[in-house]
């Protein structure tokens, strides 16, 4: 996970101050790129504890194209209850975008469901994207999308590989980083999208892509970066996924299994709402 610290280093060295919508403030870079390949390990960070349940748990929640919190909460995964109303809703956000994108002539699209089917029947294609920024609704969210689009690529296999199956890679543009908390949480996700989608396409997970536009570091988080980079990041764990699993709809968060997780005790950092 080194490419996650050089991240911090960089917004430490060249970040510039910045005010933003929360009236936190912040240091502050424009672009960055970091690459996890996934055959190495599953990208959690080490160098400080995550709570892996509420990722998996958030990203199974998105995929039932859920936007009510209630689901989280009776998982006891509460990251999301600071946006939603009294009725626990968070506007058409993710879930709602990923799902049942709404048409012009009032249908819907399922932009997963044509993913997975577009990577099985042309997984050449370089049209494997789904956009969660949808302009129409972006004033009804509680929160507009982080993560706004991603786009999948397949590689087929070396001639000489025993195993035929090709290489599938995920690139994601995420228009703004909360890089201390936000993007831990969003590798950690979008590697465990990979490997979800891969398994039911019956490809291998090669290369977790992360673009960023607006990557910053709260400026009450910059203790906890400090801390963070003093740690020395150690072997990553591995990713268990039921093999009986074959369709994206299937996955509940005890069919998801990080292996042999060793981290770094949690930092505390106050979320910036
Ligand atoms: N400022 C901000 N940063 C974010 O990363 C963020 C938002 N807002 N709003 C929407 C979602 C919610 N996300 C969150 C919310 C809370 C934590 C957080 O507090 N993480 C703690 C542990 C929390 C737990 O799982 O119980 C951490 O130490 O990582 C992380 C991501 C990501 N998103
Ligand atoms: O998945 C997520 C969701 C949110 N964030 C962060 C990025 C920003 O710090 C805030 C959103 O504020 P905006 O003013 O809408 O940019 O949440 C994240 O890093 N990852």
């Amino acid at each position: 996970m080194q490419a996650y610290l050089d991240l911090l280093e960089r917004i430490r060295r060249e970040g510039v101050r910045k005010d933003d919508r929360t009236g936190t403030g912040t240091l502050s870079v424009f672009g960055h790129q970091m690459r996890f390949d996934l055959t190495e390990g599953f990208p959690a960070l080490t160098t400080k504890k995550l709570h892996l349940r509420s990722i998996i748990g958030e990203l199974i929640w998105f995929l039932r194209g859920d936007t009510n919190v209630r689901w989280l909460q009776e998982r006891r995964i509460t990251i999301w209850d600071e946006w939603a109303d009294e009725q626990g809703d968070l506007g058409p956000v993710y879930g709602h975008q990923w799902r049942s994108w709404p048409t012009a002539d009032g249908q819907t699209i399922d932009q997963i469901q044509r993913l997975v089917e577009g990577l099985r029947t042309t997984p050449h294609s370089r049209r494997h994207i789904v956009s969660a920024w949808n302009v129409a609704d972006v004033d009804d969210m509680a929160l507009p999308p982080c993560h706004t689009m991603f786009q999948f690529y397949v590689a087929p296999a070396a001639a000489d590989d025993e195993d035929q199956r090709g290489w599938l890679s995920c690139q994601l543009y995420q228009r703004s980083a909360d890089t201390f908390l936000g993007v831990p949480f969003n590798i950690a996700s979008y590697a465990l999208l990979t490997h979800m989608v891969a398994q039911v396409t019956d490809l291998r997970a090669k290369d977790f892509v992360h673009t960023l536009g607006d990557a910053h570091l709260y400026t009450n988080h910059l203790d906890q970066a400090a801390e963070q980079l003093t740690r020395t990041p150690g072997p990553l764990p591995t990713l268990w996924l039921n093999p009986e699993v074959r369709d994206i709809d299937g996955f509940e968060i005890e069919d998801v299994e990080v292996r042999d997780y060793v981290a770094a005790p949690t930092i505390k950092a106050p979320i910036a709402v």
